[in-house]
């Protein structure tokens, strides 16, 4: 493990040999996380992204004992689709994650039938204040385009999603890079996170990561890891 240091962006490289690896070691560092969250609070709140990336990770998690019951998990975005849809954030989660020792976590999906994805954001932001905030851990993914979350570059209110100091918990997306219409925790929530991993793997993945946040770039990843009180983990795999 190197940490690496670009322009005014400060961040840990965690690189492994391979994507099996990466996902005992992330497993093994967010259990740790979760359960010292749950020996000082009596409870742990964890975010996870979607996509193609995750699916190993949530395997191994899920045999990982943690006092589970005393965790919720929750999305930190998700695509305005039903969880039986393959593009469901929360069915991945439920198909992978919330199994073995990992069904008896509480899991708090951000898709529920709404008339407009504004509804459902705003009902979901009420609905999520009673979760046990801040997040003690945050796992993030990253888009060949350097979107993170449902931040994308073409979001119509990406700076909205953005705004450090929002008051929001969750808000409604429009991005024609999107496909669906989304729903995505705001960024404030995200970068108060205890902990914060961004889980990446291949090689267009790293070349994409070092684009979006070399000197002069103002990708939406770029702007998380400037936002964040402290260096982000990126765990990395061939
Ligand atoms: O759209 C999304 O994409 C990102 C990255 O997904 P991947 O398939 O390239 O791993 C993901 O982090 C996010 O949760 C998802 O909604």
């Amino acid at each position: 493990m190197a940490r690496e240091q670009l322009s005014d962006v400060r961040y840990g490289w965690n690189g492994f040999a391979d994507r099996q690896d990466l996902a005992t070691a992330l497993a093994g560092e967010i259990a740790d996380r979760l359960t010292s969250a749950i020996a000082k609070r009596g409870t742990a709140l964890l975010a996870v992204s979607g996509g193609t990336t995750p699916a190993k990770l949530f395997a191994a998690l899920s045999t990982t004992p943690i006092d589970w019951d005393k965790v919720t998990v929750t999305l930190v975005d998700e695509r305005f689709v039903p969880p039986s849809s393959p593009r469901s954030n929360a069915g991945l989660v439920a198909a992978n994650l919330l199994q073995n020792k990992a069904a008896a976590a509480r899991f708090v999906p951000l898709y529920h039938e709404a008339a407009s994805i504004e509804d459902a954001a705003a009902t979901d932001s009420e609905a999520l204040k009673s979760l046990p905030w801040p997040l003690d851990v945050v796992i993030l993914g990253m888009g060949g385009d350097g979107h993170t979350a449902s931040f994308f570059p073409d979001a119509g209110n990406l700076e909205e999603l953005l705004d450090p100091v929002s008051q929001r918990i969750v808000l409604p997306v429009h991005a024609p890079s999107g496909g669906e219409p989304r729903l995505t925790l705001s960024m404030a929530r995200i970068v108060a996170a205890g902990f914060i991993a961004i889980h990446i793997e291949g090689e267009d993945k790293r070349a994409a990561f070092n684009g979006a946040t070399g000197p002069g770039a103002k990708k939406p990843i770029r702007r998380v890891l400037e936002a964040a009180p402290r260096p982000i983990e990126v765990f990395w795999a061939p």
